[in-house]
């Protein structure tokens, strides 16, 4: 194990964006590896917060139109500070809401089903939330057997030709995740947005797992809509508000669920009972924004901007790379399963092991200071994140996951996950 010590110390010591790290608040002797569940508080992150209660002390009721960051323009400003992540004009991006309702939102708003054409087309390994909102929009529409799902070959990754093969005229809407929640495969959004134009079908992505993690060219792939929480990698801290991003050939029809905040701001105060939406993307708002939900955003952000996602993407993708090596090198007779693609446009930003035992290894290495996560029915997954773990957290992870596997520890845990995994 000496000799991957060496070379986590060397990769280190030549880390461009080893700097930020400090920014971060990481336990004693801890090696956080779940950012892509809930991404670590930075001291930004929490001094923005601070600055918005601090406006909230002493400004009362003017916050939202007066202090450096005016409440009523927030959504959009952070919509501003995350387009650059996803390769759009800030004009079509916002932040609102949770990432479900603003599925529910987008969907609800781009669906329009005829006799003919009314399938949704999903697939079979997205995260639950996802398939529950686009459910009930077909239940509601009166299609409620209009779900498609693309299926996988192996029960971890999609492939894109099984996908296509399902766009035909029936489809008139296509969800898919940009990055899976379990294996980390990228689906290729370009390719998938192309045939999906091609018959004529819109289609939007959901970025949970991609966004701060992998860059995006949402605009130019032509990409109708897409989705994303910002509590993992963009760090915004639990329940932080999510974000969504709707192509500016959209932006000229009405939402579906509508609220005073989706108003053009200029009327909004007239109160009057018509709707007079805005003209770009706040029309996605629906109630008073989560000011105190959004507020980390405006620090976690600041350091996104500044990194810059392509370096983030570099160094994830070495993490990642690191860790598979090792794995490959050290954990053949564990019996393993590694599950997360190989190459490199394959994979996101985190690595899925399985085992029979994963929530007894998962607990263990909990115990030990290893903080990954367990997803049923039988695995680890496992996110190194470029901007506050270092290789040699890789290193120790993987020590530490050999040494349970050696001492046969992880059996005292039993094998049943947590309420919460
Ligand atoms: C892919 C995906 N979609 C949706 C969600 C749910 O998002 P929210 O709880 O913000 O609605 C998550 C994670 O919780 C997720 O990983
Ligand atoms: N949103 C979460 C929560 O409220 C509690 C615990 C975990 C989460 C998650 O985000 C899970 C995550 N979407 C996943 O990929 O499994």
């Amino acid at each position: 194990m000496e000799k991957w010590l060496e070379t986590a110390r060397r990769y280190d010591a030549d880390d461009q964006l080893s700097k930020y790290r400090d920014e971060f608040y990481i336990g004693e002797n801890l090696y956080y590896m779940d950012g892509n569940s809930l991404g670590l508080m930075s001291r930004r992150a929490e001094a923005s917060v601070l600055d918005v209660m601090d406006d909230w002390k002493t400004l009362g009721i003017d916050g939202w139109t007066e202090g450096e960051r005016p409440w009523f323009y927030m959504s959009e400003r952070i919509g501003e500070l995350m387009a650059g992540l996803i390769g759009a004009d800030p004009v079509s991006v916002l932040a609102t809401n949770s990432t479900t309702v603003n599925i529910h939102q987008t969907v609800r708003t781009l669906y329009q089903p005829t006799e003919d054409r009314y399938k949704i087309l999903v697939d079979e390994l997205n995260f639950p939330s996802d398939i529950y909102a686009v459910q009930a929009v077909l239940d509601d529409y009166g299609h409620g057997d209009g779900l498609l799902k693309a299926k996988s070959r192996d029960g971890h990754n999609l492939e894109t030709e099984d996908i296509i093969a399902l766009m035909d005229e029936s489809v008139a809407l296509i969800l898919l995740p940009a990055v899976l929640y379990r294996s980390g495969q990228i689906l290729d959004m370009e390719r998938l947005t192309r045939a999906a134009h091609e018959k004529g079908i819109i289609i939007g992505f959901d970025l949970c797992h991609s966004i701060g993690a992998i860059p995006h060219e949402l605009k130019d792939w032509g990409v109708d809509f897409a989705v994303w929480c910002t509590y993992k990698h963009l760090n915004g801290g639990p329940g932080s508000v999510a974000g969504l991003y709707v192509h500016p050939k959209h932006h000229h029809k009405q939402v579906s669920l509508r609220g005073w905040f989706g108003n053009n701001k200029e009327s909004q105060f007239d109160m009057d009972h018509t709707f007079d939406p805005a003209a770009d993307i706040s029309q996605y708002q629906i109630g008073t924004p989560h000011i105190l939900s959004m507020a980390p955003l405006l620090g976690a952000l600041e350091i996104f901007n500044e990194a810059g996602i392509a370096d983030v993407r570099e160094k994830s993708l070495k993490l990642t790379g690191f860790m598979l090596e090792m794995l490959d090198a050290e954990f053949e007779k564990y019996g393993f399963e590694i599950v997360t693609p190989r190459p490199a446009d394959a994979r996101g930003g985190h690595v899925l092991i399985g085992h029979e035992n994963a929530a007894g290894i998962n607990a263990a290495l909990k115990s030990r200071g290893v903080i990954p996560d367990f997803r049923a029915p039988s695995f680890v997954r496992i996110a190194p994140v470029a901007l506050y773990n270092s290789f040699e957290d890789v290193y120790h992870a993987l020590k530490i996951l050999k040494e349970i596997m050696d001492d046969g520890t992880y059996k005292k845990f039993g094998n049943r996950r947590g309420v919460v995994a």
